[in-house]
């Protein structure tokens, strides 16, 4: 598999890009700069295009990704708010940018060239969107806003344009602060961690999208932890086996093992990793995590033990100032 990383700098405004081998070694193949903050990332599905959300000029950046992973820019796009997160439909025919102080989601549509083009509709009054989810049937879009403790959840349209889902929200417990979402292979089980609280909600997905229950709540934090719970992300293995959260008050990812259904998480341990671990990923053999700092501005890329789920460290590498996005791209399938 040969597989390339990109790492977004919010600060130095530049994306590394590295090379991933098979043993888990990066090897930087170049540095790309941006004209300006850059921070959420998403990788077209169907063009293999790579979009980058910037601010201050609020713009999303298409780039074309060569065939040994390096980026040219092939376009600049408006968007009417500062990008927290962005993603496409499962047929990247869509760009969907949440922004958090902007209070919307707003949907840019991509051109057949895999082009990002202007923004044409916007879903405002919603409290502080963190992030832009697709179910794995692709129908239902789940939008955790974090300072209303819930889930939005909507039905996209052939059209692009976006209507409520029934039920029209799940709803956290209070203060939770839902962030980023996660979902088992089987679609049966959505995860979302919750910011302020560090925890993980599981949700049961029944009637192919039309029932939602929560199952359980999950503490990411040692027990007896001190300090204001403050999580970022949240991923999980590609073959559904092991979840992995980050925390950046404790500085920590933790590790459960996720049972064969996705219903039951055991806790595994936790890993001290990068100061301020806001950004992460795991790549596509399921071989690797790489966890970024935004603090230590260094990316770490850890082992994943398949019978464990225990991360080993490996190496540390340099990168941009405040470093808080992670795309894995897998060649092969591009
Ligand atoms: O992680 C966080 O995200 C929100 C929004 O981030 P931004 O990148 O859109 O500015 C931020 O305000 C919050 O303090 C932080 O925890």
């Amino acid at each position: 598999m040969r597989q390339i990383v990109y790492v977004a700098s919010s600060e130095s405004h530049q994306i590394d890009v590295f090379q991933l081998n098979l043993a888990g070694q990066l090897t930087l193949i170049q540095t790309k700069k941006v004209s300006g903050q850059v921070q959420p990332m998403a990788i077209n599905p169907n063009t293999g295009h790579l979009y980058a959300g910037v601010r201050p000029e609020f713009s999303v950046v298409t780039y074309h990704i060569a065939d040994d992973g390096q980026l040219e820019e092939v376009g600049t796009a408006a968007l009417p708010a500062g990008p927290t997160y962005i993603t496409t439909d499962p047929a990247g025919r869509f760009l969907f940018s949440a922004s958090y102080s902007g209070n919307s989601v707003s949907i840019s549509p991509i051109d057949h060239q895999g082009i990002v083009q202007k923004w044409s509709e916007q879903l405002t009054n919603l409290g502080a969107p963190h992030s832009v989810n697709f179910d794995l049937t692709g129908k239902v879009l789940f939008i955790p806003c974090l300072k209303e403790d819930r889930i939005k959840l909507f039905e996209l349209s052939v059209e692009g344009t976006l209507s409520p889902h029934y039920p029209a929200e799940l709803i956290t417990s209070k203060g939770a602060g839902p962030r980023h979402m996660t979902f088992h292979p089987n679609n049966k089980i959505a995860y979302c961690i919750n910011e302020l609280k560090s925890s993980i909600d599981l949700y049961l997905i029944r009637d192919k999208g039309k029932n939602y229950t929560l199952i359980n709540t999950v503490n990411a934090l040692p027990e007896g932890f001190v300090g204001q719970p403050w999580a970022a992300d949240i991923h999980m293995k590609p073959d559904g086996r092991y979840l992995y959260t980050t925390d950046r008050t404790s500085h920590m990812l933790s590790i459960f093992k996720v049972s064969e259904e996705g219903i039951v998480l055991s806790l595994v341990g936790y890993q001290s990793t990068e100061a301020q671990p806001r950004g992460f990923n795991i790549d596509h053999s399921g071989q690797f995590l790489i966890s970024a700092g935004q603090l230590s501005n260094k990316i770490a890329v850890y082992r994943i033990h398949s019978l464990t789920g225990k991360l080993s460290l490996l190496s540390r590498y340099p990168v941009g100032k405040g470093p808080m996005w992670i795309s894995i791209l897998n060649l092969e399938t591009s």
